[in-house]
Order: structure tokens, then sequence, then C-alpha cells
């Protein structure tokens, strides 16, 4: 998991290409058509200056440049200065609205809030440096790499723009190793592997320690490396910057000489006890891998190999241990040698919901007062890894400077708990604030921000196509009960048709019925939670009516239906375990996102088998968010909100939260056992009422598996039909995670994330313990992506994009 090639120390790009907007060699700016940049571009010393000419590109319609590249990594980089731009007089800002595409990926996506930090003020105009998007992209042999620009379909008069795209290309292997493992954080036992068909994006570079280092001083590939300061929690007075007293070699081109040439270490005066350096990195929020590499170097000539005076040090990530033995002698064979390490972090894995990437580096015995040198660092680098849609695009703010990095709240760890730290960055300037602040001050201060902000990101994200009633008449022929597929406490649901680009889509309409408890409000909290959620395993809201007083919800069909419809009171075949397991893991992979993945946490509250559904590759999606709690006050229960949770859901309610109306992600943690248990034993919830005395107790699921599991009796209430097909191993773990979410407290639950791990162990297991019999018994390949980076052969099924290629 190093890096130590010998190679020159400047590497020279085969492609270089810019496509500069304010260059005079672009006399319209309104093209309309796609076209070709063949011009190879050096970068001068100097940025280029700006004429008062327009400086943008831009269009109203879907654009494609195309850089005839040869085959490998590329850097594609996209510069954008909104200000300069809506300032020279062509646009109404807000209507920037687009998505950035190369191939199959979706590199960004705007939204209002993309542009809320300092909109069109002139106070922001002064600033003259860009916000910069990097991506690592691989292009295939004969391909070229081709950039689109989608102005926003859904609201009109959108349009995209950019000031400049440049493309260089960097060494193979440089980022994407692919054959090497590279350690999953927090699941060290387990391998991850990129290969070439993922796409990456720059988060963090910076020069630990370090100033800034400009494109130009880098190793050739234009990459700038910022300072670390912004994102230091531990007071920068208790660490120490060493510069180097050796000659670096560079043997590859990792970084450049001067992040090499200094380092942030553990300062031996340092107030704090612990002997510890702690960054913290906010993350976008969603369900994202991200690459992390840090860069080391020995400095110090006292330390070298044969003396047993050695740096030898822990290195922590998400507060998990990612070196325990962190020696970068040993690493890199000798003093002077720059060596980096690979790491991958999973930000849904997050704790409490933040999404921030925790770093500290942390002398061996803990102490300041060690004899040995202390912990350093030289450089760090993060990357966010595209995800099973192929898509980077999350939060992206490009009214404030150096978006990625634009604000970020955090408290420190161990010691300094009283201590909150708020950077902002914004504007090119760096105001840190130190505020000693208490616990509950803390709490009451995040809080009340927080919920401001969802209120506001609510209303300003919301990406939903509006369809007419008369399109949904025509879809549905008038809402025909020939196309009825159901019916829940919101209404009606039909299948029905709607035009796409190209196309005809199969959606499922859900329509209010008039006399529905769920009101406008639910219907509207409805629209602005789905459509800011975009998950594997969550169904797609792709629209949505509000005419002539109807409310009417449009999603992605599932051609399987729900969970439920295959489990019992059924002609349909039954599901094998397999199926039923890889259902169970897509919905807990759902519900973790939900808990801990968006950008706010979610608490669904109406988990069932019937709020599972399943496309037509059996992927499982959570659906039917009416009822769900969004934000960190949701103790506070609103009389507005109708809880048909409680007047539906008998047999999934927590008791917890019936008794004390105590809500938290426990509650779904609860009805996701139920759920288990039902796909264990093929029965519902809730059997209906029977007269024969001693079967009382067999009504309610979750008390009649809990008694059998106690009395050891579990085995006599599994399904039949799966007697003899669950590997035991697996049916041990299936059924103790099972029994651990139907706890009475829900502290003694376990959190969404351990459910999805335990239920990967069984998927494991069950595969392992397969007999040849079982293997060939017609079964189809059934796909996870294992959370613990577990490879499958085969994969590829278990994600799907939202079908329908219209609506958000
Ligand atoms: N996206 C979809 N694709 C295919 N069928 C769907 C879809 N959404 C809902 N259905 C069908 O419509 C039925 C009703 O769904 P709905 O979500 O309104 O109610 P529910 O979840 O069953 O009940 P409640 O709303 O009371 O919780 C489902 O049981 C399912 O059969």
């Amino acid at each position: 998991n190093s890096g130590e090639v010998p190679l020159p120390s400047i590497y020279e790009p085969t492609d270089i290409y810019l496509l500069d907007c304010s260059s005079n060699d672009l006399t319209s700016l309104d093209r309309t058509n796609f076209f070709v940049v063949s011009k190879a571009y050096t970068r001068s010393e100097t940025e280029p200056t700006f004429s008062e000419k327009p400086q943008a590109c831009f269009h109203k319609k879907q654009v494609t440049y195309t850089f005839p590249v040869s085959s490998g990594p590329k850097f594609l980089r996209l510069y954008f200065d909104p200000i300069m731009f809506s300032n020279s007089g062509f646009h109404e800002i807000s209507k920037a609205l687009f998505s950035v595409k190369t191939g199959s990926y979706t590199l960004l996506k705007t939204s209002n809030s993309s542009y809320s930090e300092c909109g069109t003020s002139s106070d922001c105009y002064h600033d003259r440096s860009y916000t910069v998007k990097e991506f690592c992209i691989n292009v295939d042999d004969g391909q070229a790499l081709n950039v689109t620009f989608i102005p926003s379909p859904q609201v009109s008069g959108a349009y995209f723009f950019f000031n400049k795209i440049e493309v260089v290309s960097m060494p193979s292997n440089l980022y994407i190793r692919e054959s090497v493992p590279l350690p999953l954080i927090g699941e060290l036992s387990s391998s991850y592997y990129i290969n070439n068909s993922r796409a990456l994006e720059t988060i963090y570079r910076l020069n630990i320690g370090g100033d800034l280092i400009t494109p130009q001083g880098d190793t050739g590939m234009f990459r700038q490396w910022m300072p670390d300061t912004s994102y230091l929690i531990t007071d920068e007075r208790d660490t120490i910057i060493i510069d180097s007293n050796v000659q670096i070699e560079l043997s590859s081109y990792g970084a450049p000489q001067p992040v090499y040439a200094s380092a942030r270490a553990v300062s031996s005066g340092s107030r704090n006890q612990d002997g510890a350096i702690r960054w913290s990195l906010p993350l976008d929020s969603g369900s994202f891998h991200y690459l992390v590499r840090l860069h080391f170097c020995e400095i110090s000539k006292e330390i070298n190999i044969v003396d047993q005076y050695q740096r030898v040090f822990h290195v922590y990530m998400k507060n998990q241990t990612a070196e325990d033995h962190a020696d970068i002698l040993h690493w890199a064979h000798g003093a002077g040698i720059p060596v980096y390490r690979d790491y991958i972090v999973d930000s849904s894995q997050h704790s409490n919901g933040r999404t921030y990437l925790s770093l500290s580096i942390e002398n061996s015995n803990g102490s300041i007062k060690t004899k040995e040198p202390p912990a350093m660092l030289n450089g760090i680098e993060v990357f966010k890894l595209s995800d099973c849609n192929n898509s980077l695009a999350g939060s992206f703010a490009l009214g404030a400077r150096k978006s990625s990095w634009k604000h970020a709240i955090d408290y420190d760890h161990g010691e300094d708990n009283h201590l909150v730290k708020i950077s902002f960055a914004t504007f090119g300037n760096v105001f840190l604030v130190m505020i000693p602040i208490f616990g509950l001050l803390y709490k009451v201060f995040v809080s009340d921000v927080k919920q401001r902000r969802i209120m506001q990101s609510q209303s300003s994200d919301v990406h939903c196509k509006s369809f007419s009633l008369d399109e949904l008449k025509l879809a549905t022929e008038n809402f025909s009960d020939d196309l009825l597929l159901g019916a829940g406490g919101y209404g009606k649901v039909y299948k029905g048709s709607v035009h796409g680009e190209t196309n005809n889509y199969v959606v499922a309409i859900k329509r209010a019925n008039p006399c529905s408890k769920q009101g406008l409000k639910e219907f509207e909290t409805e629209i602005l939670l789905l459509s800011q959620l975009r998950h594997c395993h969550l169904v797609s809201l792709i629209g949505c009516c509000k005419e002539k007083n109807e409310m009417i919800l449009v999603y992605d069909y599932m051609a399987n239906g729900t969970l439920c419809d295959h489990l019992y009171n059924t002609n349909k075949p039954p599901l094998s375990w397999k199926r039923r397991l890889s259902i169970c893991i897509g919905a807990a992979r759902g519900l973790h996102y939900l808990h801990i993945g968006a950008k706010h946490k979610i608490i669904h509250r109406g988990v069932k088998s019937s709020n599972i559904l399943l496309d037509k590759d059996w992927v499982a999606k959570v659906s039917d968010f009416g009822l769900s709690k969004i934000g960190p006050n949701m103790l506070s229960q609103s009389n507005t909100h109708i809880s048909t949770m409680v007047k539906g859901s008998f047999g999934y309610l927590d008791p917890e939260y019936y008794k004390r109306q105590k809500l938290t992600e426990k509650s779904d943690v609860y009805s996701f056992g139920v759920v288990l248990f039902e796909v264990l034993c093929a029965r519902p919830a809730v059997l209906q009422a029977t007269t024969v005395e001693e079967e009382h107790e067999k009504v309610n699921l979750a008390e009649w598996s809990l008694h059998c599991y106690r009395s050891g009796t579990l085995d006599q209430i599994i399904d039949p039909f799966l007697q003899g097909k669950i590997d035991p191993t697996c049916l041990m773990i299936f059924t103790e995670v099972a029994r651990k979410c139907l706890a009475d407290k829900g502290c003694e639950r376990p959190t969404m994330g351990e459910v999805l791990w335990n239920l990967e162990q069984a998927w494991l297991q069950q595969l392992d313990g397969e007999t040849d019999d079982m293997k060939i018994s017609g079964e189809l390949p059934v796909i996870v992506e294992l959370q613990n980076g577990g490879s499958d052969p085969t994969p590829g099924i278990e994600f799907s994009e939202i079908i329908v290629p219209i609506g958000r």
C-alpha cells in the first residue's frame, strides 16, 4: 500500500487542454453546437488576466465539449466564477441550474443553494479565485473525453455556465491502483479495491504544516496544495513544524518536494497532554466512499534505520485505528524518501450523522512527554469515489469560494470536548474562531442552526418535475381501476406511462384520497424529503402534481411490487433464502442511509414489509416517507404530523416509542427486526385475530418470535420452504441480529449500520456454507456489494439508477 517507483521528478503530461471562455479565441459565447477543442495549452506562470468581456461559456441547451485525448487517466478541472459571470449582466444566477456529465458519470449538479453563500453581492466581486472542481477520469482506448453540460429540464430558462475547462493527463496508477488492496477504515480485516471504472473527485489536497503550493509548483500536473490550518482542530500552538534537514529524493509524482520538506508534528510543549494532532475535514453528505492518501517523509537526519531512536506513532481516522504502528522509515527504507499510504473511508458510517473525516496522529505512548520523536504528517489528499450510480454529485456551493471547504462546525474529541471550533473559509479568506462553550450551549446552538438550515435547504433543493393533471389522467387512463396497483393510507396507487425525452416510461402514480388525513403539509414534506434523497435502496420520486386540489406523487415503478406480496397471502412462488437475504441487506442499506448518510438524519417511522418495494431486478427500495421525521429535533412531536404509523402499522411499532413517545432511529430498527422475522417465517407481523385461546400468543410476530427464540423453538416457525436451505451459521447471525432489533429498550438495539454489517456477515456465511446442491438450485446470482468491501464476482444488479430519466 505504498508507492515508491523511481521516476523523474516532473511529469510531462501527454495531453494538456484548456478551454478558456475568457480567451479572445472564443468570439461567440452563445455557441449552440457541439465543438472540439484542439488547442494545446501550456500553463503560464501567472493566471491569465481578465478583460472586461464576459468570461463564461453558457447556454440554455445541452452542450458537449469533446477533448481528443489519449487513453488513460486524466484530470478534468472545471472552473466556475458565478460572480464574475453574473456581474457581466448576462444572466440571472438563480437560473444557472445544471448538471455536468462525462460518459456515464454525473460529476456535479447545481441547485439554488449552490449560490446562496454570496450570490451576486458586490462583496464577493473582488475575489478572482475560482471554485475549481477537479475530477480523475479514466479514458478508454479509442475514446475521447466528452464533457456534457445539461441545463435542468425542470426549470424553465435554466442554463449552464463555466469559465474554464482544463484536461491534463496523469501517470497511470497515480491514484487508482487497480490490484492494490486498500484498508477500509473500521473494517481493517477487509480490503477494498478501486478499479478504473470509478471516477474520483478531489475534495482536499493539503500541504500539512506548509504553505500554499500553486499549480505551477506541482510535479507537472498542476495540482494545487492548500495549507492545512483551516482544518486543524488542535491549537496550532500545540504543534510544531519540522523542516527538512535531509535531501529529499522524489521517487514518484505523488506530491511535490515542498509537501515533503516540512511536516506538522506533536509539540513536546503542548498544553494538551494527549500527544495528538487532530484535523477535521467536512465531507459531502450522502453515501460515498472516500480515498484518503497520507503523505509521509522522514526529514530528520537524526533518525535512521539502525538507530533505536525511531519515530513510530498511531494514525486514527473516524476515531478508528488506521495505523497502529506508523513507521515511516520502515515503509520508505530510509530518510528523505517520500512514501504514501492509502485508506478507504465510508462516509455513511459516520457516527451521529456528522459528515466529516476526523483524522489524528498520536504519539505511540499517547503522551507529549515522549523521548521518541513525535508523530508527524506531511500531506493529505482526499478523493470522493463515484457511487453505485456512477455519480459524484453532492452538495456543491459555487457562491462560496473553495466550495468543499465552505464551513465546518465541529468539536474536538477527548479532553477538549468543550471546545467548539467554527471555521469559515469563504471568499478566499479564512476566519478561525475558537469559542469556548459548554456542551449544552453547543447543543442548543447547533440544533437551532441546523433546524433553520434544514428548512432553508429543503425549500431550495427541490428538484421535482411538475406534472399537469391532464398528463397524469392520460397516463392512467383517467385513473382507471384497471391500472390500480394498490391502495394505502394516502390513497390509490396506479400504474401509468409518462413521456420522457425520447421514450415513454412506466411509473407508479399515487393519488391522494380527498378524505386522506395526510394533508397538504405532509404531501409537501414527502416531496421535500424525497426529492433531496437519492440512493439505490430508496424508491425515487419523479414528480408531482398539485392542480385543482389534487395531490399526486409520481414514483419509479417497482415491477415486483412489495416484499410482503412475496412472503404470505400470495400465489407467487416463494422467494429463495438468498434473495430474501439480499432484499434485507438492500433495505437495511436504505435505512442506514436515512439514519446517517443523508444530509440530515431521517427517521422513517413506517418501516414494514409493504413499504419495501422490489424493482424488476429484485433490488429492494424503501418507500413511503410520508411519516418520516427529519432533523435533529425529532423528540418534539408535532401534533400536525399525522401518525398513521400508530394507526396503520400495528405489529411494527416500537414499544418504547408507543409508551413514552420517545422517537429515535432505533424505532426504525425495531420495525426492521419485525420485517426480518417476517422474511424468515413468511408470516405477517400480526395475524388476524384467532379464536383459539392458546394461539393468542402467536398473534404478534415480534412477541412470538422472541418467545420461540428464548424457548429454543425458533426452527419450528421458520418458513418450511426454507428448511435445509439456510446455512446454520448464517441462520444464527440472522436470528441473533433480528432478535436484538426487538430489544425493549432502544439503547439495547443495534444501529442500522450494525444490522447491515451482520446481515452482510450472514450473507458471506451463506455463500461459504453452500453445498453444491444449494448452488445449483436454479438460483439467479444475487448481488451484494458488501459494505466491508468484500468483492462479489458478478457485481452490477444490486444497484440501479433512477429508472425514469426525467424528473430529478
Ligand atoms: N413505486 C411503486 N411501484 C409499484 N407499486 C407500488 C409503488 N408504490 C406503491 N405501490 C403499490 O401500491 C400499494 C399502496 O402503496 P402505499 O405506499 O400507498 O400504501 P402502503 O404502504 O401499502 O400503506 P400505508 O400508506 O397505509 O402505509 C403498495 O402496497 C404497492 O403494492
